[in-house]
């Protein structure tokens, strides 16, 4: 494993033609650990996730995965990033087990070692018995665990999830956690936009709080236990 924060953001500046919305952004995940992405609609949490992944450029600052700039070296970047966007893109034509295939390939990984991953993930999921339909046959929720398990099939160490338990029902959703909890174990860390804040409140050790005018606060110690206790938590809405 190398010392390399799994993730580091350096200054990031985005603003769009109607306004900045990420301000001289800095932070780093570390191995290990999960930290919860938050803000209210519009905030700017998507914009964060595009510009960690090379979707969207920045107009200043860095992001570096496992060391690797997404932008220069975007195969290096990707070896290291597993993310599932808030709607997970899949070749509608495709099976579920030749969409993986094409993923696994995609990230290099041998025949053996990810068909056996595959399976395991699959059947974790509740997915055994579905590698044959069609991409565009499966339901909502089997499209979210296809898309979750095309990003941890090549064992990532910056596990990005946007809203990725949306649609999850609840034996998978646990099992989910116990995977990404045994992943974490391992040295990979995660960053989860939720709007089920009492689960990232009860999960995640920090929180980067993102608000309007392109500021943000990096939530931890005893701010991130206050805001854990905030009425607004526990109304369910957190900003
Ligand atoms: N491509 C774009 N062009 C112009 N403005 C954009 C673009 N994408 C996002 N924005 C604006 O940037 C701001 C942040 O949007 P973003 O989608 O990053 O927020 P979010 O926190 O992910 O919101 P939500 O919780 O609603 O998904 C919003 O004001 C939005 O209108």
């Amino acid at each position: 494993m190398t010392d390399m924060a799994p993730l580091s953001v350096d200054g990031l500046r985005k603003a769009y033609r109607r306004g900045p919305v990420l301000g001289d952004l800095t932070f780093a995940l570390r191995a290990g650990e999960a930290v919860a992405l938050l803000g209210g609609n519009g905030a700017g949490k998507s914009t964060l996730l595009g510009c960690i992944t090379g979707d969207r450029v920045p107009d200043r600052g860095g992001v570096r995965l496992c060391g690797h700039d997404p932008f220069s070296d975007l195969a290096a970047a990707a070896q290291c990033m597993g993310f599932v966007p808030e709607t997970p893109f899949l070749y509608p034509e495709l099976t579920v087990g030749e969409m993986l295939q094409f993923v696994a390939a995609a990230r290099a990984m041998d025949e053996g070692g990810a068909a056996a991953e595959t399976a395991r993930l699959l059947e974790l999921l509740g997915l055994a018995g579905a590698e044959g339909t069609l991409c565009r046959e499966l339901s909502q929720g089997m499209g979210r665990k296809t898309a979750i398990i095309a990003a941890l099939l090549h064992r990532p160490r910056a596990i990005l999830l946007d809203e990725a338990l949306n649609g999850l029902d609840r034996p998978s959703s646990a099992r989910l956690i116990a995977e990404l909890d045994a992943r974490r174990a391992e040295g990979a860390a995660v960053l989860i936009s939720s709007h089920d804040l009492e689960f990232v409140g009860e999960w995640c050790g920090r929180g980067l709080m993102l608000e309007p005018g392109a500021r943000w606060t990096m939530l931890e110690g005893e701010a991130w236990e206050q805001w854990k206790r905030a009425p607004s938590l526990r109304a369910g809405w957190g900003d």
